[in-house]
């Protein structure tokens, strides 16, 4: 073999060493970043499809009852998990169906330690003018409280709280709340009734839970409200009347939005470089199931109906009818 053939032969080999080692340097670093990397998926919610039968508990007794209905629903086939509020992301509540809780109340009312972020949440996004009433809209709920009558004023209040919040998010309420008192309220007898009448409820089918009516008793159903958005323009009024029959993709686009695609820990409404996120990943929600598209951190944007029918060649707003304007242009 000739010297200059050699060193070809070396050079191939140098070449394709240097290649391999490249290649093995650059799918280290990938794997590394995708190991590490903050847009790796998050855990999905392991039963969506489930129901949830949610303790909020300091001392073990709503824990106790719980473990208890968990253990007649399971006897009956209905499938709900055990949930501790504390272990669980609040965020997924928007993908629930079918949500139980039993609650206690502690000094002046307010939760027991393992449940506060759970209540802070809900607390928060009923009270977050941006998250609007639609965020639990597929979710069924009833309450049992857990509370003591010498407390009075606060006498299961976290109960009641839940219920209200839940309602104001949308959520049906199935069966109004049942307030267990513990000193002298019979509270097995009067959790087993309940505990009964949900079973009854959910082994009836759907169709009472769809009206929210059990057994001829009208339950508390959510409190409807207009969204909270609005499109930039001021021809909500009419749009309200007018439902296109067309559906638009981007109106489908705008549906079952992805939580987990947005970073929950860092924007759940926290503080994040000294700024508190404008579009959490609740409002984010929320504006998405109304087909809104999100802008930045900050805004919500969606096209007038009547722009889109008009563009369409279907007629405009009262602005063309009335004064020939040509707001579509
Ligand atoms: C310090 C203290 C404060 C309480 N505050 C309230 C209250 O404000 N409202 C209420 O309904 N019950 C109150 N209770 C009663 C508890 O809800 C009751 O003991 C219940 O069984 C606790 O349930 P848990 O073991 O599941 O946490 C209080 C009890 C204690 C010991």
């Amino acid at each position: 073999m000739s010297s200059s053939s050699i060193r070809a032969h070396l050079a191939l080999v140098a070449l394709l060493s240097a290649t391999t080692f490249y290649f093995a340097y650059k799918s280290r670093r990938l794997n590394k970043f995708l190991r590490h990397s903050e847009y790796r998926k998050k855990p999905e919610n392991p039963n969506p499809n489930k129901g949830k039968l949610f303790f909020i508990s300091q001392t073990g007794t709503s824990k106790t009852l719980a473990k208890r209905l968990h253990a007649l629903l399971t006897s009956n086939d209905l499938l709900f998990d055990l949930v501790d509020p504390q272990t669980y992301e609040p965020e997924d509540l928007s993908k629930e169906a079918l949500v139980l809780i039993v609650a206690s109340s502690w000094e002046d009312g307010k939760p027991p330690e393992a449940a506060k972020f759970f209540m802070n949440w809900i607390d928060e996004s009923a009270n977050d003018f941006r998250v609007g009433s639609l965020l639990l809209s597929n979710c069924k709920f009833a309450v049992f409280g857990v509370g003591s009558k010498s407390y009075e004023k606060t006498f299961n209040m976290v109960a009641k709280d839940l219920s209200k919040k839940m309602r104001e998010l949308g959520a049906g309420e199935v069966l109004p709340v049942v307030e267990g008192d513990v000193d002298g309220g019979e509270l097995d007898v009067v959790f087993e009734d309940w505990s009964k009448r949900v079973v009854a409820i959910l082994k009836s089918g759907g169709d009472r839970l769809e009206n929210g009516i059990v057994n001829g008793e009208a339950s508390i159903v959510g409190v409807e409200s207009d969204p909270v958005y609005h499109e930039y323009d001021d021809d909500e009024e009419e749009e309200d009347v007018v439902e296109s029959e067309m559906v638009d993709l981007e109106d489908i686009a705008g549906k079952g939005p992805s939580r987990r695609s947005v970073n929950v820990a860092e924007t759940n409404g926290k503080v994040k470089d000294g700024k508190r996120d404008m579009v959490t990943p609740v409002i984010r929600a929320s504006l998405e199931k109304q087909g809104y598209k999100i802008i930045g951190s900050h805004s919500g944007v969606k096209i007038c109906r009547w722009t889109k029918s008009q563009l369409r060649g279907r007629g405009g707003c009262y602005k063309h009818s009335f004064y020939g304007i040509e707001s579509h242009r």
